[in-house]
């Protein structure tokens, strides 16, 4: 079988924004480890849960269990502003493990400058920045937390450590993992689903965010060159 894409969402409501987006049938199949994943004509839907860990697992889950060529994690994030406005897509020109590391009196280090592997994964660049161009989407690094912030001074320290950083998510550094341990490219695509900054309910807006995901992936199945993997340099 051509090796396919493989899309990794949080939760099934992100997955099944996914599926929409790119139209036709999705035939249930099971994945090792009691997941389900939705097979599309154009790719592999998986919603793994929420956070690093869980998206890691459910991706490598999938990953032995057929052959793909490129692996998008997806779904909703918080977006930083004024860069990332509510609604809006954004695609990762690198993947950023934003609080795995060590907290001490010199402030943040990251796990890699512990010595511990990987605070990063960077997709390809033609490949990334094509799909950003097709989706009208902003380009800048995504990145993941395992706690969603809830302060301006949590937000504002992010952006020091970050510049240039354009939205939160928790999956995106799990699922690159993930495909790194198989030898893959990762991309991340996210809508925006509320502001990064002091909690307020009220101010999600999920709903947009998902027609936005589904949005996203219809222009992608319509010109699926665009996930083209060939140039990987
Ligand atoms: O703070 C709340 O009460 C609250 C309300 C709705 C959703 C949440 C989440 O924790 C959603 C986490 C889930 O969605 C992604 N996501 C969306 N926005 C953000 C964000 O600002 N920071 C981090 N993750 C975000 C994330 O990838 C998860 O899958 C909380």
């Amino acid at each position: 079988m051509t090796p396919r894409l493989l899309v990794v969402t949080a939760v099934p409501a992100e997955r099944d924004a996914v599926v929409r987006g790119l139209g036709g049938t999705a035939a249930e199949t099971p994945v090792p480890g009691g997941r389900v994943l939705l097979r599309t004509p154009l790719a592999d839907v998986l919603a793994a849960g929420v956070g690093p860990a869980a998206a890691a697992a459910g991706t490598a889950a999938a990953l032995t269990a057929a052959e793909y060529r490129l692996v998008v994690s997806a779904g909703i994030a918080g977006g930083f502003q004024p860069g990332a406005p509510v609604g809006s897509a954004v695609v990762a020109d690198m993947v950023v493990a934003a609080d795995l590391g060590a907290e001490g009196p010199e402030g943040f280090l990251p796990v890699a400058e512990l010595g511990f592997g990987t605070s990063e994964h960077r997709p390809p660049g033609p490949l990334s920045r094509r799909v950003a161009d097709a989706l009208g989407a902003a380009y800048g690094p995504v990145l993941t937390v395992s706690t969603v912030t809830g302060t301006a001074a949590r937000a504002a320290e992010l952006t020091r450590r970050h510049p240039g950083a354009l939205a939160e998510a928790m999956e995106g550094f799990g699922v690159a993992e993930a495909a790194a341990a198989h030898g893959l490219p990762v991309l991340e695509v996210r809508t925006v689903s509320n502001p990064v900054g002091p909690r307020d309910r009220a101010a999600w807006r999920i709903g947009e965010a998902l027609d936005a995901l589904a949005d996203a992936f219809a222009r992608l199945g319509k010109q699926p060159a665009v996930l083209d993997v060939g140039d990987r340099t």
